[in-house]
């Protein structure tokens, strides 16, 4: 595993983002650990989170986008470094995000920051996906706003877990929407860096037995 994987499993394990205990996913999901990236919560975990971000993205997805967008709410501060970390890098990329409610005063809308047009091709910046299910109601909300190209996803976790069918959520959204997907990290990398113990690691093979993709 690369160096940067590894300084970022221990920066979210420090900051108290990736915790291990009982949660529930949003998809119902009974999870041995999370990823809580509401945690964040000062300027400078927010430079080195975005630090991470670009390094991903330049490894992955290289400068082929026009636009970083952040799914509300999580996704906001995340674009936001990321933008920012890509502009110390010499890349000034433009960034938008999204309200979950739409906005019906004042400026009104759903999106906020960089207008979409046509033809751009838009790099969704997000924090974790597990079912699927965020990027899929994200998605039409980028095409409705124009007829925009998906240039990517990058989560900070792939849980490697089951989306509709035994593939991965990640690939399968990937697939869906005909985008690559890439993370900071997987849950793979996480067990095999972090000492669990004997109980937590037997969660979490639980876990990944019962909901972990082929
Ligand atoms: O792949 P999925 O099964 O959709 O799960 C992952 C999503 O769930 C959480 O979003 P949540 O709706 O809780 O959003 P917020 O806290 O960012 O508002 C998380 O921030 C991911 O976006
Ligand atoms: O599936 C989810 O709801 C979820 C998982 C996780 O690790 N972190 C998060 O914010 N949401």
């Amino acid at each position: 595993m690369e160096a940067y994987k590894r300084e970022f499993i221990d920066f979210m394990m420090e900051v108290g983002v990736l915790t291990f205990g009982d949660f529930t996913t949003k998809s119902g999901r009974k999870t041995p650990y999370f990823v809580n990236t509401g945690l964040y919560r000062s300027g400078s975990q927010l430079e080195r989170l975005g630090e991470f971000y670009a390094n991903a993205i330049q490894a992955s997805v290289g400068t082929d986008f026009d636009v970083l967008f952040g799914p509300a709410y999580k996704g906001i501060p995340l674009v936001v470094t990321t933008a920012m970390a890509l502009s110390r890098r010499g890349h000034d990329a433009a960034f938008c995000f999204n309200r979950k409610e739409a906005k019906d005063h004042g400026e009104g809308g759903v999106l906020v920051g960089h207008k979409l047009s046509a033809g751009e091709r838009v790099l969704i910046i997000e924090d974790v996906t597990t079912a699927g299910t965020s990027i899929r109601e994200t998605v039409p909300v980028l095409k409705a706003a124009a007829e925009i190209q998906l240039a990517g996803l990058v989560v900070s976790v792939d849980r490697g877990e089951k989306g509709t069918g035994t593939k991965s959520a990640l690939a399968e959204v990937g697939d869906e929407f005909a985008m690559p997907t890439f993370s900071i990290v997987n849950v793979h990398e996480i067990r095999e860096h972090v000492d669990l113990g004997a109980d937590d690691d037997a969660r979490m093979q639980a876990y990944l037995d019962q909901y972990g993709a082929e």
